[in-house]
Formats: C-alpha cells, sequence, structure tokens
C-alpha cells in the first residue's frame, strides 16, 4: 500500500520496559512490542487482535504518544510523529485521539458531561465560540440527549458512558480514532450498539479506526482488515474475510476456536492459548 490514501503507518516499532518484574530481584527487560508494522488506509479499519499482555495497548499508547517508541517510526498522514516540534504535535494530537476500555475509569467523575465533552474544546481554545452549541452537536451525534449534559458519569450506564467518552474523543474533529477494548467492559448486546454507533459515525464523518480488542467476534463487524498479535508480533494481517474464512496462522486458528466466554466479569479467566514455541 503506497500513496496518500495511508493515514497510519507504523513501521518496525518497539517498545521495551525496564525495571523488576514481580517476583525478579534484578531488574529485567519486556519487549512489549516486538517489531511491528502496519498500515492504516484513510476511512478504514484495522482491527488488532491477541489476548491479554500480547502488546496491543502498548501500541495503541506509542501511537498516540503517551509512550514512547524504542524503536521504529510511527507516520500520520507522512509525517514522522517523533520528527515534530511541540507546536506540530499539538495539531497532530488533535487529529489522532484514543478512546480507552474503561469508561469508568477514564471520565473524571467531579465533572458534568458537558464539562467532559468541552474540556478538549477549552484546552484547545475552541469553547468560547460555539462551544456549547458544539457539546449539544456531539451528544446528539452519540445518540444521548441535551438533558444528559448536567448529569455526572455515575448517573450512566456503561454503554451511555462510553458514548460519552466517544464525544469526548470526537469534539476536535478528528481523523483517526485509537480504540483501545472500546467495548469489552460491555455487555454483549450493549457491545453491539456502541460497534453500530461506531461504524455510523466512521461512514458519516469519514473517520480512520484502529480497534483493538482481545476477542475475533468483537472486530468481525467493524474491520477491513484484521493484525493477530502475540508476544509483540504480528502473527497475521489480512482482510477480514479471509482471516475469518481461511486463517493461515495457528495462533488465530486457535483464537477462531476458542470459545468466547459473554460474561464481561469473566473476560479476565479466559483460558491462555497455548501453543508450541515455533508456532
Ligand atoms: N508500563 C509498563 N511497565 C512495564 N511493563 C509493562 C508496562 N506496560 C505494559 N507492560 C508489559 O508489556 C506487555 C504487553 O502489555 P500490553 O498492556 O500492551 O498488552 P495488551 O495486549 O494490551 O494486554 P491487555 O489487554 O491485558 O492490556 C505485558 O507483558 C505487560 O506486563
Amino acid at each position: 500500500m503506497t500513496g496518500s490514501d495511508v493515514m497510519l503507518r507504523v513501521s518496525g516499532l518497539v517498545k521495551e520496559f525496564h525495571g523488576a518484574g514481580p517476583g525478579h530481584r534484578a531488574a529485567r527487560t519486556t519487549r512489549a512490542v516486538d517489531g511491528v508494522s502496519f498500515e492504516i488506509r484513510q476511512g478504514q479499519t484495522l482491527g488488532l487482535v491477541g489476548e491479554s499482555g500480547s502488546g496491543k495497548s502498548t501500541v495503541a499508547r506509542c501511537i498516540v504518544r503517551l509512550l514512547r517508541p524504542t524503536s521504529g517510526t510511527v507516520e500520520f498522514r507522512g509525517h514522522d510523529l517523533a520528527s515534530l516540534g511541540k507546536r506540530q504535535l499539538r495539531g497532530v494530537r488533535r487529529d489522532l485521539q484514543m478512546v480507552f476500555q474503561d469508561p469508568y475509569a477514564s471520565l473524571d467523575p467531579r465533572l458534568t458531561v458537558n464539562e467532559i465533552v468541552a474540556e478538549p474544546l477549552r484546552i484547545h481554545g475552541r469553547y468560547r465560540r460555539g462551544g456549547t452549541r458544539r457539546v449539544r452537536e456531539l451528544l446528539d451525534m452519540v445518540g444521548l440527549r441535551p438533558e444528559h449534559a448536567n448529569r455526572y458519569p455515575h448517573e450512566f450506564s456503561g454503554g451511555q458512558r462510553q458514548r460519552i467518552g466517544i464525544a469526548r474523543a470526537l469534539a476536535l474533529e478528528p481523523r483517526l480514532l485509537v480504540l483501545d477494548e472500546p467495548v469489552s467492559a460491555l455487555d454483549v448486546s450493549i457491545q453491539a450498539q456502541v460497534i453500530n454507533l461506531l461504524r455510523e459515525l466512521q461512514e458519516r464523518l469519514g473517520l480512520t479506526y484502529l480497534f483493538i480488542a482481545h476477542d475475533l467476534d468483537v472486530v468481525r463487524h467493524i474491520s477491513d482488515h484484521v493484525a493477530v498479535m502475540r508476544r509483540g508480533r504480528i502473527v497475521e494481517n489480512t482482510d477480514r474475510q479471509r482471516l475469518f474464512d481461511d486463517p493461515q496462522h495457528p495462533y488465530t486458528q486457535a483464537l477462531l476456536s476458542a470459545v468466547p466466554i459473554k460474561d464481561p466479569s469473566q473476560r479476565g479467566t479466559k483460558q491462555r492459548i497455548v501453543l508450541d514455541d515455533q508456532d
């Protein structure tokens, strides 16, 4: 894939963490991401899937610069993020927003919905002119009512809270959303509603998504391509149809045949997929 329609290009990304791990006296290095490369075209969705600890969140955090990569590059609309100055990076950060897994943790409980959604507008000096109208428009876009604006996060269900998180992420009219397990904490019926909302928003606003999940089922209906991650590496990256119809890597095959656990409270206990080290 070449040309200007590539929104995000990640090349040879490596991220190591240094420090003593639990039960280790000596300092040790964890290579959480070990040479990851992929591209996402404008308006498309790449599903990034792998079990817990495979490095998905670390990739996401490197992309939005919450973490500095050990090596490798992240290019957004042709610009290498590491080479940008402070001001340019601030501009890019507007176009590149993240939605987190846990809306309970990521929304400030002391702020009203109005304040939460308005915050990015205030930070970027866009609130004074038309901010109130913009917040109302954003709430409407995600299926919330105007009267929700004066309520606090605890007054909402999990699905509604994720809608608030999405409204906030959309406030600055981004081009790319990095969605890190955006529906993993939600019941299955609510997951479908939020995924449908994300699809509608993508079509309406021409958004590009990196959609992270540990469950292949979740990305099935939203991804154009799916990349499967295992132990810091991408073991398979292909278009959605091929991945589900004809998975090539034994790990992908194992993920596809694993019984999905629908109860969110049991997700952490999902069986680990054990493969030979050669795989
Ligand atoms: N700040 C950190 N310091 C040290 N090690 C870390 C840090 N963040 C992540 N790791 C380690 O990096 C590896 C990958 O973690 P990461 O959170 O990226 O995986 P993941 O696939 O997103 O899993 P999960 O869905 O459970 O978050 C794990 O071994 C994790 O313990």
